[in-house]
């Protein structure tokens, strides 16, 4: 068994097994958040909202029905690391094609096992989320302080999304997605309903996406800071007038700031598969799959273009945004699940019939 050290940006080291990729001398520094999903790790661990993260899995087995070729949500996995307390060698499940272990290994994404995951997940809820680095074990708090000094940079949308378009042939609707770094199950929510999706990278200008005579637009999660790419912010206000628009976490996030409302960091951020949201209109309450870090500061809308439409139950942060006079609507949690509840997949059948009018 061949051991790996955590060390946190508070001087606090943990060493356990090491079950991905093999650092030997180098390491892999992140910022290290926590999720609270008990499954769905194949789909956390390849959704590309993770880029530069390094994430604690609080569920205490992690790997069990080890990995299939379905349920990825890119290709490229983008995170900087796995934290769990324990990982089978093998996985176990109809589906499974191979451990997570060698699939942390093909990917490249270092793996620590053996830890206090709950213990760490406190320190992350009462400290905020902090930077963190893999190092190997013979690496010193002070061998790690350099490496904890290093920024994370702010240029992750543009490393995850796509560099040219891509058309995903269908009888329906023509939806534009723009790629903040979308997760494979926003595409394919729409192409089960038919629709025809031109997938374009996240700095498509207003002229380019008019190009492709969209019915409705669609923006992507994604991952880093929404301040980080304020260029897309006026093709937003120009097509929010055109089309209607449909916007998923980072795209509510920079819909928002379209709009002239604020963004915030959170303490640690919403990582989950059952974070309550009640929709203010329909006066229900739903369960949603989370993933953000940020989020719409709630007494910047009021002097916005927006209307909240939906609320955290846990926190009463914004879920949900509607703009005043536009079809254009958002939310901040993940309607395509994956991982996670698929109790507001409705959303996309909201957007279409938002077309149709
Ligand atoms: N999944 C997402 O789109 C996350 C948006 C943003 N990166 C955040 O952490 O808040």
């Amino acid at each position: 068994m061949k051991k790996i050290k955590l060390i946190l940006e508070t001087g606090e080291e943990f060493v356990g097994e090491s079950i991905g990729h093999e650092i030997d001398g180098a390491h892999s520094l992140g910022e290290l958040v926590f999720n609270t999903s008990m499954t769905g790790y194949q789909e956390i661990i390849s959704d590309p909202s993770y880029c530069d993260q390094m994430v604690v899995m609080t569920y205490p087995l992690i790997g069990n029905y080890g990995v299939n070729k379905d349920d990825f949500e890119s290709l490229t996995p983008a995170l900087k690391g796995l934290v769990v307390r324990e990982c089978p060698s093998e996985g176990s499940n109809w589906r499974n094609e191979y451990s997570l272990r060698d699939f942390l290994k093909r990917f490249k994404i270092p793996g620590i096992a053996g830890l206090d995951t709950r213990e760490l997940t406190k320190k992350i809820r009462e400290k905020g989320v902090m930077k963190a680095v893999l190092v190997p074990e013979t690496f010193s708090v002070a061998d790690a302080k350099p490496l904890l000094e290093k920024s994370l940079g702010n240029d992750q949308i543009a490393r995850v999304s796509i560099k040219n378009p891509i058309h995903f042939p269908g009888e329906g609707k023509r939806i534009v997605l723009m790629d903040f770094g979308y997760k494979k199950n926003i595409l394919r929510s729409l192409m089960r309903r038919n629709c025809d999706v031109v997938v374009v990278p996240w700095n498509a200008t207003t002229e380019m996406i008019q190009s492709y005579r969209p019915q409705g637009i669609l923006l992507s999660n994604g991952p880093g800071d929404p301040k980080d790419v304020p260029g897309v912010l006026p093709v937003i206000r120009d097509l929010q007038k055109m089309y209607p628009m449909f916007c998923i976490c980072m795209g509510h996030q920079l819909f928002a700031l379209a709009n002239g409302a604020d963004t915030e960091k959170l303490k640690f951020g919403h990582r989950g598969g059952n974070h309550p949201v009640k929709d203010l209109s329909l006066g229900k309450v739903f369960m949603s799959s989370q993933n953000h870090g940020y989020a719409v500061t709630v007494s910047s809308v009021e002097k916005s273009n927006l209307e909240i439409s939906q609320i955290n139950i846990n926190d009463n942060t914004v879920e949900g945004l509607r703009h005043k006079t536009l079809p254009a609507f958002s939310v901040q949690y993940h309607p395509e699940a994956c991982p996670g509840p698929e109790d507001t997949g409705w959303l996309f059948d909201d957007f279409l019939n938002s077309i149709r009018k």
